[in-house]
């Protein structure tokens, strides 16, 4: 019987779609960024420091961390598939509402999207919809891991959720929930009709709230506020991983992304107001030296572009083609 636990293996490490527009990008050089107080004014991409690296192992048939050698890392993010709310047109925020049927193929679709793509561990928020994205898209994939939520929240929980066996461990990808991928907390606006909203408001107050940098909704985060604590996570608990060269996938939510990607492609707070993601659709980043380089959407399994970006990749997608070549003949 193994001794380590399933949880204990994987937890360890961590002290603890659509279309994606933007604005036209002017990058100021002298922006500045710390995990402490986030100014995105003042941008400056962080090194990651630790490299702490306790990971399920991979598989020996197929190199889940095969970009790890030459350094490099897959960064997959998702935004969930359609809510219940998004689909009456709601304010949600931290509401916990689950995917319609429509948000479940969007997830699904995710999957297919992403089927070819490496991936260790699992970042999702604390809410359903996230966490239904997730799970949902990782059915899809050809290498047939497991996904299995880790239950941190106490001592019984860990210890109630242990797993025994490394052959199992080793056929699972631990998906990681944080509250701080949550969405933007949309205050006293949660629960209310947009378009009402803006009748009653007014569009201009409305869309202030919606996409202003750092203009609070009534009682709730600005995409600034929001920032802080998404990309604090981000810096602190998932670029060592991605340093360690394990690839990660991150399914969360528009605003908690938004902040993310503000970061990861160093945005200004003006350009950021116009970037919108789209519910269900991957957006797939290549982390290298450091350096994180956007790739864009993948619009299928087998897409030249995304595969030919990185040598690694194209070799992992290779070796997943022979295996299920062996297999079905
Ligand atoms: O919380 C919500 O209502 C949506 O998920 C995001 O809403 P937004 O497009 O108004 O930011």
């Amino acid at each position: 019987m193994a001794t380590a636990t399933f949880h204990q293996s994987i937890v360890s490490f961590a002290s603890p779609s659509s279309t994606i527009s933007q604005c036209g990008f002017k990058i100021d050089s002298s922006l500045s960024f710390t995990s402490k107080k986030i100014n995105f004014c003042k941008i400056k991409a962080m090194a990651s420091v630790s490299y702490n690296n306790t990971l399920l192992s991979p598989s020996k048939t197929i190199p889940d961390n095969s970009l790890k050698k030459s350094n490099e890392a897959a960064l997959i993010l998702i935004r969930h598939g359609e809510s219940l709310w998004n689909e009456k047109n709601l304010f949600t925020g931290c509401v916990d509402v689950p995917l319609t049927e429509k948000g479940v193929e969007e997830a699904i679709e995710a999957g297919k999207r992403i089927s070819n793509i490496p991936v260790d561990v699992i970042f999702t928020s604390s809410l359903i919809r996230a966490q239904m994205t997730a799970m949902l898209a990782m059915i899809q994939h050809r290498r047939k891991k497991v996904p299995i939520i880790l239950h941190d929240e106490s001592e019984q929980a860990k210890t109630w959720s242990q797993v025994f066996s490394d052959e199992t461990k080793n056929q699972s990808i631990p998906v990681i929930p944080a509250w701080q991928l949550n969405e933007r907390m949309y205050g006293e606006l949660q629960g209310l009709n947009k378009q009402e909203t803006a009748e009653r408001y007014g569009k201009q107050q409305v869309h202030e709230w919606r996409r202003s940098y750092d203009i609070p909704p009534p009682k709730g985060e600005s995409l600034e506020m929001c920032a802080e604590r998404a990309v604090a996570y981000f810096q602190d608990n998932i670029e060592p991983k991605l340093a360690a060269g394990k690839n990660v996938m991150i399914a969360a939510h528009g605003n908690s992304l938004r902040s993310i990607i503000m970061y990861l492609d160093k945005l200004t707070c003006q350009e950021v107001i116009s970037l919108e993601l789209s519910t269900g659709i991957p957006l797939l980043y290549i982390f290298k030296e450091g350096k994180f380089m956007k790739r864009g959407s993948p619009v299928g399994p087998t897409e030249a572009g995304v595969y030919a970006y990185t040598k690694r990749l194209a070799q992992y997608r290779q070796k997943l083609e022979e295996d299920s070549e062996v297999i079905c003949s």
